[in-house]
């Protein structure tokens, strides 16, 4: 432990570096060749490292591809604030299921613009001859696609003001709004388009960005949409590492352990996976140097993360939270949930996918077991239920439809279904308050209201997030089943009765 600390900075790198592995790379020669959008947690456990170990490996071409990272909503201000003090430097800490932290200094961010301060320049810097990729974490929510069509949705305010705001920069507020205008200027100057890369949780996220800019740019001016579908390559990508929000407890462990003032640091668990489609229309950097797997086709990659472990996180969560589980690890290793989870994984979530080049589902399922039992990642059941109303249509509910389609059984995703329903209710099994947090908080507590008076399926109903689930038997018997269950017998016992 030392007996000093020290605030994390440039100038203070070489004392730094005395604790702590530090970047040994000359940061004023990497030139930022990736924008990013969404400089959350996640973005900074997995991209920014990737880019921050190749130009470790000091190969040449990675100094093109340092971080520009972008904050668009206000609440990333203090983001603004973090990296304008850090020098965009900052302590990622893995945590280890023995208790062991590895720490490092990531250095692939080099510079950090925040949007409603100078939305020209954030337009600026991504029309520059430098800028090759865009990245995105915006969430699942952040492409505002509607759930049900998969269309983008034009008449979202911020977004229809950006399309009528056009080029006039200065008026932007959203991702749409300055990348595509970006494109404009870009094409205007005879500059090839940037690569958009999606990095978020969403089953063929690259198609899903297409549509989503696409759409926006066909706002903007006919035929632009267009020159956006032919030009701008979209490439999907299939990312994992569990990266839980950074609490007061990290900024208190990173100064205790390593002697850092860090004022926002990030702590993951030390499991990392990128797969990621080969498809840049401006260069890339040389990824599968640092453990990327490029592939052809990422989609198996996807749907073996997506229904095995986000969706297993989505039974974590409720179910977890009913069992008074505050931590992902207490409900991972629960009696009654574990073998439930994996009784889901095994035969329901295994028999919709195809075979995953290179992979054992079964060996991965029981490293997910074990991801999800570190009991030191500190993952938190609320964090995976907030927003459940973007991720069970995205995750689980294409597992139930597979199934219906097959013939097979469903009724453990029925049950998860059940449980978020349950959850939404808003009151656990003591009378405490459940705090639910979703963009659809409102519509989605009052469904959970109605099925405790005569309409048990009234969560079902909403056709935006389960599509005609509602009218299969199959599924509504299951679900009834369980939330039947979870009414009158407990949580417990539900889980019990039906893994
Ligand atoms: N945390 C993880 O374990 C993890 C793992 C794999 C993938 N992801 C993906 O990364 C996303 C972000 O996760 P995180 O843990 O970094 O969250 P976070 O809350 O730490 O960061 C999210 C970032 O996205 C920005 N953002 C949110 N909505 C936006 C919008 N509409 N437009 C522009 N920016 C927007 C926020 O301002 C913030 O900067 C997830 O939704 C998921 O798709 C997360
Ligand atoms: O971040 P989200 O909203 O996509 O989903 C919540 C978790 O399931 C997710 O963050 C996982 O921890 C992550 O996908 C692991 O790679």
């Amino acid at each position: 432990m030392p007996d000093h600390a020290t605030a994390l900075n440039a100038q203070n790198l070489a004392e730094v570096g005395s604790r702590v592995p530090v970047p040994g790379y000359d940061r004023s020669a990497v030139t930022a060749g990736v924008v990013h959008f969404g400089v959350g947690g996640f973005h900074r456990a997995h991209q920014a490292m990737y880019l921050d170990r190749l130009l470790s490996k000091d190969v040449e071409a990675a100094k093109d591809y340092g971080i520009c990272g972008v904050g668009v909503l206000p609440g990333d201000a203090r983001m603004r604030d973090t990296m304008a003090s850090q020098d965009c430097l900052y302590t990622l800490v893995l945590k280890h299921p023995d208790g062991s932290l590895e720490p490092r200094i990531v250095g692939s961010i080099v510079e950090y613009l925040f949007a409603p301060d100078d939305p020209e320049a954030v337009v600026e810097k991504l029309a520059a001859p430098t800028t090759r990729i865009v990245s995105l974490t915006v969430t699942e929510g952040g492409y505002n696609l509607d759930d049900i069509t998969g269309e983008f949705v034009t008449d979202t305010p911020a977004v229809a003001a950006d399309a009528a705001a056009g080029s006039d920069a200065g008026k932007l507020t959203t991702v749409f709004g300055l990348v595509v205008e970006a494109l404009v200027r870009r094409r205007e100057r005879g500059l090839e388009p940037f690569t958009v890369m999606s990095c978020d949780n969403l089953q063929g996220n690259g198609h899903l960005a297409r549509t989503a800019f696409a759409a926006f740019a066909d706002l903007r001016e006919e035929a632009l949409g267009e020159w956006v579908r032919e030009h701008v390559h979209f490439p999907n990508s299939m990312v994992d590492r569990i990266t839980p929000a950074t609490t007061g407890d990290d900024v208190a462990l990173v100064e205790r352990e390593f002697g850092i003032v860090d004022a926002w640091p990030v702590v993951c668990e030390p499991f990392t996976q990128w797969a990621l489609e080969d498809s840049f229309g401006a260069g890339r950097p040389p990824l599968e140097e640092v453990g990327v797997q490029v592939v052809p086709d990422v989609e198996p990659y996807e749907l073996m993360k997506l229904r095995l472990l986000n969706a297993s996180h989505q039974a974590l969560a409720y179910f977890g939270r009913l069992l008074d589980h505050e931590l992902v690890d207490g409900a991972a290793t629960d009696p009654d949930l574990k073998p439930f989870v994996r009784a889901y994984m095994d035969a329901e979530a295994t028999p919709t996918l195809a075979p995953v080049p290179g992979v054992d589902l079964d060996e991965y399922k029981d490293t997910l077991e074990e991801r999800f039992g570190n009991p030191h990642v500190r993952d938190t059941t609320a964090r995976l239920a907030a927003e459940s109303s973007d991720r069970i249509p995205k995750w689980l509910v294409p597992v139930v439809r597979a199934n219906l389609a097959a013939g097979r059984d469903v009724h453990r995703s029925a049950a998860v279904v059940a449980s978020w329903a349950r959850y939404a209710e808003g009151v656990d099994e003591h009378g405490e308050s459940i705090t639910v947090v979703d963009r659809r908080r409102d519509r989605v507590m009052a469904a959970a209201q109605r099925q405790l008076g005569d309409d048990p399926l009234a969560f079902l109903r909403d056709r935006e997030l389960f599509g005609d689930l509602v009218d299969d038997a199959r599924f509504t018997d299951a679900y009834l089943d369980a939330l039947r269950g979870l009414h009158d017998d407990g949580a417990r016992a539900t889980l019990r009765r039906l893994r």
